[in-house]
């Protein structure tokens, strides 16, 4: 596919983002690319709103999967870019458009070029929520074309482009969502002795759980207990009888999560009493901690130093979540950060990443793929 094309996909899907589990146009939208293909070796299977499209080896002796997450953010895009958003209040400001361009890219290079293992493409919904990986390659289409191995890159806006970043080991956190719902009792804000305020007990508890870090986790561990979102009461004059806060617990150990979760309800139950109100905590999704393949993540940097231009380094552990640590949880393969070169960062309404590293994860995932089947 040539690079032109591959820029026109991405700034079609870049118009067009939706969130998990409802990526009706993004699925049709990829569907239509890779119907053009037109090739005898290639299976297309739906799943819910993502995709599975499995190119059939010369001589098959195993499975290679990569995996592109397809879902788009709740952010209203304020780049200048002509083909910004059509979606008001959504954006792809996590690089899925990256990802999505650079796996056709790859499946085209091997239409064009078979090699003898069958390939197996993912196209996965919902990997910033509520987690699309789990229940994919738990579902009957991935068991009857099970990869052997599986790769999956993500954009990193700070590193420059041609630059390749990857660890053996531990690459992304442990995530847990959190939401925690408050109910006191409202009323006239002239009158605040009568009533059980939510928004100044929301504000207690932000503040309570930003010690839970620096003084229940130990420093040589990591975490983080983030809040983006607090909603509650009604207008300006009213006490507020309910509120809601909306964030995420990170952690490099399972042991950190388990100790940040016990600190959160320890904290909310004091606060029931303090506050005199009723609290529900909610976990949401849980993603599992990417754990690159050691053998398969060191020949990979190895192989991409001594046979391409690319700059490789080791990078240090993310505190992102990723649930594609679930595939690789089950599966050998690993995870890479590809360099955008963006002066704004994920989840930012500016991000804009370097259109040019499409093309080097497109060569670099092709040779390494080729490298691949040619070795056991
Ligand atoms: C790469 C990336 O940014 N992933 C997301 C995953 C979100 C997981 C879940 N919704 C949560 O917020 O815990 C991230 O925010 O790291």
């Amino acid at each position: 596919m040539e690079k032109e094309e591959l820029l026109k996909i991405r700034r079609d899907l870049h118009q067009i983002p939706e969130l998990g589990f409802q990526e009706y146009k993004t699925q049709q939208y990829l569907l239509n690319i890779i119907k053009q293909f037109k090739s005898e070796h290639l299976k297309i299977e739906t799943w819910r709103t993502g995709i599975f499209v499995l190119l059939e080896g010369t001589n098959p002796k195993k499975t290679i999967g990569y995996r592109a997450d397809i879902d788009g953010l709740p952010i209203q895009e304020e780049t200048t870019y002509p083909f910004q958003s059509k979606h008001s209040g959504y954006m792809h400001a996590c690089g899925h458009d990256f990802h999505m361009s650079i796996a056709l890219g790859i499946l085209s290079h091997f239409i064009d070029n078979r090699i003898e293992d069958n390939l197996l493409f993912l196209f996965q919904p919902a990997e910033e929520g509520p987690g699309g990986a789990e229940p994919m390659l738990n579902s009957e289409i991935a068991g009857k074309w099970r990869p052997d191995l599986i790769f999956a890159l993500h954009i990193a806006p700070e590193l420059p482009v041609g630059t390749i970043a990857t660890k053996p080991g531990l690459l992304f956190a442990n995530t847990s969502e959190l939401f925690i719902d408050l109910k006191g009792k409202g009323g006239h804000a002239a009158y605040p002795h009568t009533t059980n305020d939510m928004v100044v007990a929301a504000a207690n508890l932000v503040t309570q759980m930003q010690s839970i870090v620096s003084r229940n986790v130990d420093p040589l561990d990591s975490a983080v207990v983030t809040i983006g979102k607090i909603t509650g009461g009604t207008v300006q004059n009213i006490i507020a009888e309910n509120a809601r806060l909306e964030g995420t617990i990170r952690t490099l150990s399972v042991e950190s999560m388990d100790k940040v979760k016990e600190r959160i309800e320890a904290i909310v139950r004091g606060l029931e009493i303090g506050y005199n109100c009723q609290a529900a905590i909610d976990y949401g999704a849980m993603y599992h901690q990417v754990y690159n393949d050691e053998a398969l993540s060191e020949e990979f940097m190895s192989y991409i130093s001594e046979h391409t231009d690319y700059d490789v380094k080791l990078s240090t552990e993310a505190m992102t979540g990723e649930d594609f640590g679930y595939m690789v949880s089950k599966i050998p393969g690993f995870m890479f950060w590809l360099g955008v070169d963006s002066p704004f960062g994920l989840h930012h309404a500016k991000l804009t990443p370097n259109e040019d590293a499409i093309q080097v994860a497109v060569d670099v995932m092709s040779k390494y793929i080729e490298f691949k089947s040619k070795s056991k």
